[in-house]
C-alpha cells in the first residue's frame, strides 16, 4: 500500500463556488477578501461585473475557484437575457453556491426572483448546496442581525428548501471570511489542485484589460453612460524588438481596445473636449494594464457608435457578449 492511501493522509478538495446575488451586495468585495487580492473590477454601481470573473483561493488542504457572476437580475433588456442565461450556465455546474444577502436590506423581490431560480437546482440527485451568505454584517447590530438571520432562513422555507448553511461575514472588516472559505470548501469533492501553479486568476487577459479600460472610460460619468458601454480588446501584440529576454525585460505590448457607444452624444463624453478624457481614460487604464501584464504597454483607444447595441442580437455576437 502506498502512503497516499493510507487513511492518515490529509484529503486534499477542489471545486468551484459561485456567488450569487442582486447587483450591489457585495459579491466583488468578498471575492477579493477571500482570495486576498484585488482580482474583481469593483464599483459603486449596479451591474457593472458582466464577465464572469474568477478568483482562486489555495490552501494547503484545499483549492477553492469562485465565481462572480453578473448580477442575476430580472432581464429588461436582450442583454440582461443572455445574463441571466449565462448565470444559469454557471450554477448547473458549480459544486455549491452561495447566495448573498446583504444585512442591511430587508429581503426584497429581487432576493426572492433569485430563490426561485435557486430552487430547482437544489434537490434532486444531483442538487448542488446552496449556502446563504449574509454580508456587510458591519453595517447592522447584533439584533437586527439575528432577525435577519430568521428572514434569510424563511425564505429558503417559502419555496421548500433548506440553505446548507447561513453565514454572516464582513467584507470590510474581515468578520468570518475565513468561517465562510471553511464552509465552501466542506462542500467540495476531494481532488488534486485544479490550477496548478498557483495563478490567482484564470480570466483571460484580454477580459481582465476590457475590464480596466471599462472602468476607466465610466470613471466620473455613470450616470450618462450607465450600460451603454461595450469594451472590445482588439489585440494584444509584443512590439519588435523590445524585449531583452537575457535580461529578464519583457518586450512592449502594443494594446488595441475599441469602446462601442450606442449614441453619437455619448462618443463625445468619452472622448471630452479636444480628447481630453480619452487622454485620461488612457492614461488610467494603461497603468493598470502594465501592472497586470508586468510590462510597459502602448494602448490605443477608439471609441465607436454602434447603434442600439444592447438589444441587437448580431451586435451583442459582435462585442463578445
Ligand atoms: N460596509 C460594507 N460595505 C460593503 C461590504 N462589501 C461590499 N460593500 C460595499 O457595497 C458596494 C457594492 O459592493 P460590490 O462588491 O461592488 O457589489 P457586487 O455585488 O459585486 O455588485 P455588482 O458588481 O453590481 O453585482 C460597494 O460600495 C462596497 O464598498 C461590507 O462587507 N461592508
Amino acid at each position: 500500500m502506498s502512503t497516499t492511501d493510507s487513511p492518515d493522509a490529509p484529503v486534499h478538495r477542489s471545486g468551484f463556488a459561485c456567488l450569487v446575488g442582486r447587483p450591489n451586495v457585495g459579491k466583488s468585495t468578498l471575492t477579493n477578501a477571500l482570495v486576498g487580492e484585488k482580482v474583481a473590477i469593483m464599483s459603486a454601481r449596479p451591474q457593472t461585473t458582466r464577465h464572469t470573473i474568477r478568483g482562486i483561493v489555495h490552501r494547503e488542504d484545499a483549492q477553492l475557484v469562485l465565481v462572480d457572476t453578473p448580477g442575476l437580475h430580472r432581464p429588461r433588456t436582450l442583454l440582461g437575457e443572455r445574463l441571466n442565461e449565462l448565470v444559469k450556465e454557471t450554477l448547473g455546474e458549480v459544486d455549491v453556491v452561495a447566495f448573498c444577502l446583504p444585512a442591511d436590506q430587508k429581503i426584497g423581490p429581487g432576493d426572492r426572483f433569485i430563490m426561485n431560480q435557486l430552487a430547482p437546482l437544489m434537490e434532486g440527485r444531483r442538487a448542488v448546496p446552496v449556502v446563504a451568505v449574509v454580508t456587510k454584517a458591519d453595517l447592522v447590530d447584533r439584533g437586527r442581525l439575528a432577525e435577519h438571520l430568521i428572514a434569510v432562513d424563511q425564505l429558503a422555507r417559502s419555496v421548500d428548501r433548506d440553505f446548507s448553511a447561513i453565514v454572516p461575514v464582513s467584507a470590510r472588516d474581515g468578520y468570518q471570511v475565513d468561517e465562510l472559505t471553511e464552509v465552501l470548501v466542506a462542500h467540495l469533492p476531494e481532488g488534486p489542485d485544479l490550477y496548478p501553479g498557483g495563478e490567482l486568476t484564470d480570466e483571460p487577459e484580454q477580459v481582465m484589460v476590457a475590464e480596466l479600460v471599462r472602468e476607466a472610460a465610466l470613471e466620473g460619468v455613470r450616470d450618462e453612460l450607465p450600460h451603454s458601454l461595450a469594451v472590445v480588446v482588439e489585440e494584444i501584440v509584443e512590439r519588435e524588438g523590445t524585449g531583452e529576454p537575457s535580461a529578464g525585460r519583457p518586450p512592449m505590448l502594443d494594446v488595441r481596445v475599441n469602446l462601442f457607444v450606442e449614441r453619437e452624444s455619448q462618443k463625445a463624453i468619452v472622448i471630452g473636449r479636444g480628447g481630453s478624457r480619452l487622454r485620461e481614460v488612457g492614461t488610467t487604464a494603461r497603468r493598470g494594464i502594465e501592472r497586470l501584464l508586468g510590462t510597459r504597454v502602448y494602448l490605443d483607444l477608439h471609441v465607436k457608435v454602434a447603434k442600439d447595441w444592447q438589444r441587437d442580437p448580431k451586435q451583442l455576437q459582435r462585442l463578445g457578449f
